[in-house]
């Protein structure tokens, strides 16, 4: 915990270092990757690195961790912490690169604050990074532990490439090697790391669209990112019979294993956790009660829509409802598709509106979509009673929520 000495240190000066978060984290990165260029070559993001995402992030986790760490002296934000330590272990982050960011983020911060920055203030910070860095690399020493193997990057060969949607593909791998594999959970990623276009190694983590529990294949959806850095590699050049480099399964935003009812509200590409989870609740023949919420632009843009529609008729206790922006005169076949279900898929047009429908009464609730999405309905499930501890979200790439309610 924060010592009595430091506390009224951070206490005084959080204000100034959150109004000038923006400009300390971009002269850290860019000290950092002056000093250590090898962390962009597969670890770092490029792409995150040149819209800003992940200096938003970073200063969102700093400021949200520094102010928990404040108003709750006796407990660390579990929840906050997890996520960065599942997106870190999905990228093979070691305990000494914390020792990197520390000397660069440090060096930014008294650059950036000048003179502000005496003994005193810098004695303060350095006890908060490292209550925050010490804590994650004691989660990321579990995690790794939890591994059927020690590697970071195993490599997978394509056996299967189909297109999901007009925008999407679904990949389809198996082991390239002997390394035994770590089973997948529901609702976990996993990083893929191919050279882009210039040579470089870059990752990104894409949902086990489904069978996530299976050693012997991984599925993912990816969606085509026009201007991207990964995706277009992914969905042009890679082809059947390539192999490309994986990392272990991780993600915490998983399905519990309780028997209540779920509901899984998604949008866009973020359908592909709620497509592993309802393949695998149809796969164990669950008898819970589950309602599958989708919202997306068209019919046609709804990726895995037959998966979907398949699994929610294996489960009987699944019903379905889909939200599309464009009217689609040819809705009711969606019911057909999958096999004469249309009694149990229900359909609207316009964004995901949870006041249109009735939800099932103690529900878990997992959301994945866009963030205004996920902003949007997180509040309407709150309005319609549901407890915001009873909600998860997944958010895809560098966590803009947190940086958003700082
Ligand atoms: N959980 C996450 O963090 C996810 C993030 N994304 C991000 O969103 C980007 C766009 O994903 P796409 O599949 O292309 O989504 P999209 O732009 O096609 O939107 C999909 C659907 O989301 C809903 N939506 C979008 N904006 C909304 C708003 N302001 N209010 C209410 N509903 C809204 C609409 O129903 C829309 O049809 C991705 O590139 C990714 O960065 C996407 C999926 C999951």
């Amino acid at each position: 915990m924060l010592s009595d000495t430091a506390r009224p240190v951070i206490e005084a000066t959080l204000p100034l270092v959150g109004s000038r978060i923006g400009e300390i984290t971009p002269l850290f990165y860019q000290k950092m990757f002056a000093a250590h260029p090898e962390l962009l070559n597969g670890t770092f993001s490029r792409a995150n690195q040149a819209n800003g995402t992940q200096r938003q992030a970073l200063a969102g986790a700093i400021a949200a961790f520094a102010s928990h760490l404040l108003n709750n002296p006796d407990t660390l934000p579990e929840a906050v912490l997890s996520r960065i330590a599942h997106k870190h272990t999905s990228l093979g982050i070691t305990e000494d690169q914390y020792q990197i960011v520390y000397k660069y983020l440090f060096e930014a911060i008294a650059e950036d604050l000048g003179e502000a920055v005496t003994d005193e203030v810098a004695a303060a910070w350095t006890e908060v990074y490292w209550l925050m860095a010490d804590a994650l690399v004691k989660i990321e020493k579990g995690l790794y532990a939890q591994q059927a193997n020690t590697k970071m990057w195993m490599p997978w060969r394509v056996v299967e490439k189909v297109p999901a949607s007009p925008t999407t593909m679904t990949f389809v791998f198996e082991p390239a090697d002997d390394t035994p594999a770590t089973p997948g959970q529901p609702g976990q990623f996993v990083s893929v790391r191919i050279p882009v276009a210039d040579g470089l190694l870059q990752a990104r983590q894409y949902t086990l669209s489904a069978d996530a529990e299976s050693t012997e294949r991984r599925v993912i959806t990816t969606k085509f990112n026009d201007g991207g850095e990964v995706s277009p590699v992914m969905h042009e050049k890679i082809q059947v019979g390539d192999v490309v480099e994986l990392s272990n399964p991780y993600g915490d935003v998983t399905l519990d294993d309780g028997d209540g009812p779920l509901i899984l509200a998604t949008a866009g590409i973020g359908c592909t956790p709620a497509a592993s989870i309802l393949r695998a609740l149809a796969t164990h023949g669950s008898g819970r009660e589950v309602l599958a919420l989708h919202a997306d632009r068209s019919l046609d843009t709804w990726a895995l829509s037959d998966q979907m529609l398949q699994d929610v008729e294996r489960i009987d206790g699944a019903r379905l409802a889909v939200w599309l922006e464009q009217a689609q005169p040819e809705l009711t076949a969606v019911g057909a598709t999958a096999g004469g279900g249309s009694a149990r898929l229900d359909t609207h047009e316009g964004f995901m509106n949870l006041a249109e429908i009735d939800l099932p009464e103690d529900a878990s609730v997992y959301l994945c979509g866009p963030l205004p999405f996920m902003q949007k309905v997180r509040s309407q499930a709150i309005a319609k009673g549901i407890p915001a501890t009873k909600i998860h979200y997944e958010v895809f790439g560098p966590d803009l929520w947190l940086a958003s309610a700082n």
